[in-house]
């Protein structure tokens, strides 16, 4: 019986307040969120994680002083490895987790994946939208810390993957209807941001957002005032715009309400629950921006899941190493910053 390993990468969260600041210094030590020399890099890092430690340290207080990202996770990780012993009865499938910046971090996983001694290893980001940031910066930290047996096969992204859209659209159409479908919505998509110097050379995260808002779209049918934004603004540098605080603000003076969809997060945690949940909430009160609505993010979603487990037996079918999309994609020439383009 083949033995397959499937890696889910994640960012990782703080598993208790005094996390915060290491997970911080773990993410700004990253070269591909900094791209400075590491010896201008790791003093920023320090110097960034302990003046951001409060203002963090209060929105994980919200969330009870921890993220919740690690639990959201396993409960992906449980239902994917069912749903890949249904799907695949004669593959003996195990789902791993490695997080990017806190425990389990890569070291610590590719010794219990070495363990399971797999012949097939899929790298599965739960980033459906690629990034040097995210996705680039993880394949890179598992290559230098896995030194186990097994081939390995990288799903790169997934942004218009149809169970992933569909999951998207399932979820909007029952917070419409639980909100008995008001007619003054705007629905706002909102991703987790990025500089825009980033996208300019040639990351392709904006483009697969839009790719995967239009996927949304198309799975929900018919026609909605809609709009993308992003959220998760750090530092001095201009992001991609229009911000989702601005964004709110615009609906309301359009004289509409907001459902928020968090279009680039697989689950919920501080972005979600703290960032719109708590501080967007406070802005559409303030500018009137009524109902002010938040769709819950795929987490174990059925078509969500199912779509993980076609990519991940997908790409464990493909012949050779590497890395590739699953579902209709491929980045286009001036986004190609990404692993389907072989240029990650
Ligand atoms: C879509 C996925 C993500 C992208 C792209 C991304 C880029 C990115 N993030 C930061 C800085 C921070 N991100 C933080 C939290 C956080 N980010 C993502 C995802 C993406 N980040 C997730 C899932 C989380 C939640 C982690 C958790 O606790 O559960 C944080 C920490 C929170 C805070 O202090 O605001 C920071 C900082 C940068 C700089 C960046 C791209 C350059
Ligand atoms: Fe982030
Ligand atoms: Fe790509």
């Amino acid at each position: 019986m083949t033995r397959l390993a499937v890696v889910l990468f994640n960012l990782g969260g703080p598993d208790g307040p005094e996390a915060v600041r290491p997970f911080l210094f773990n993410l700004f030590r990253d070269p591909a969120i900094i791209g400075l020399p590491a010896v201008l890099r790791y003093p920023l890092a320090a110097w960034i994680s302990r003046t951001r430690e409060k203002l963090a340290k209060a929105n994980y207080a919200i969330m009870g002083g921890a993220s919740p990202l690690l639990p959201e996770t396993q409960a992906q990780a449980r239902a994917l490895e069912a749903e890949l012993t249904a799907k695949a009865p004669d593959i003996e499938a195990r789902v791993f987790i490695a997080m990017r910046y806190w425990k389990p971090l890569a070291a610590e996983t590719a010794e219990a994946v070495a363990a399971f001694a797999p012949d097939e290893i899929v790298l599965l980001p739960l980033y459906p939208q690629y990034s040097t940031t995210t996705t680039a910066s993880s394949v890179k930290d598992w290559a230098a810390a896995y030194e186990g047996p097994g081939r390995t096969r990288t799903v790169c992204c997934y942004p218009t993957a149809q169970g992933l859209a569909a999951a998207h659209a399932r979820l909007i159409e029952r917070a419409l209807e639980a909100a008995g479908s008001p007619r003054n919505l705007r629905l706002l998509f909102s991703a987790h941001g990025l500089p825009k110097k980033v996208v300019d050379a040639g990351d392709p995260y904006q483009a697969q957002v839009e790719a995967s808002v239009r996927a949304v779209l198309a799975e929900l049918g018919g026609e909605f005032d809609h709009q993308v934004c992003y959220q998760s603004r750090v530092g001095p540098l201009e992001w991609l715009g229009p911000s989702t605080d601005a964004a709110i603000r615009q609906a309301a003076a359009d004289g509409k309400g907001a459902l928020v969809i968090p279009i680039a997060f697989v689950s919920d945690h501080v972005e979600t629950l703290v960032e719109l949940d708590h501080e967007y909430a406070a802005v559409a009160r303030e500018v009137g921006c009524t109902p002010y609505l938040r769709v819950p993010a795929l987490g174990t979603s059925p078509d969500f899941i199912g779509a993980l487990a076609e990519a991940a037996l997908d790409a464990a079918g493909r012949d050779g190493e590497g890395a590739a999309p699953f579902g209709p994609w491929l980045c286009p020439a001036q986004h190609g910053k990404c692993a389907c383009r072989g240029r990650a």
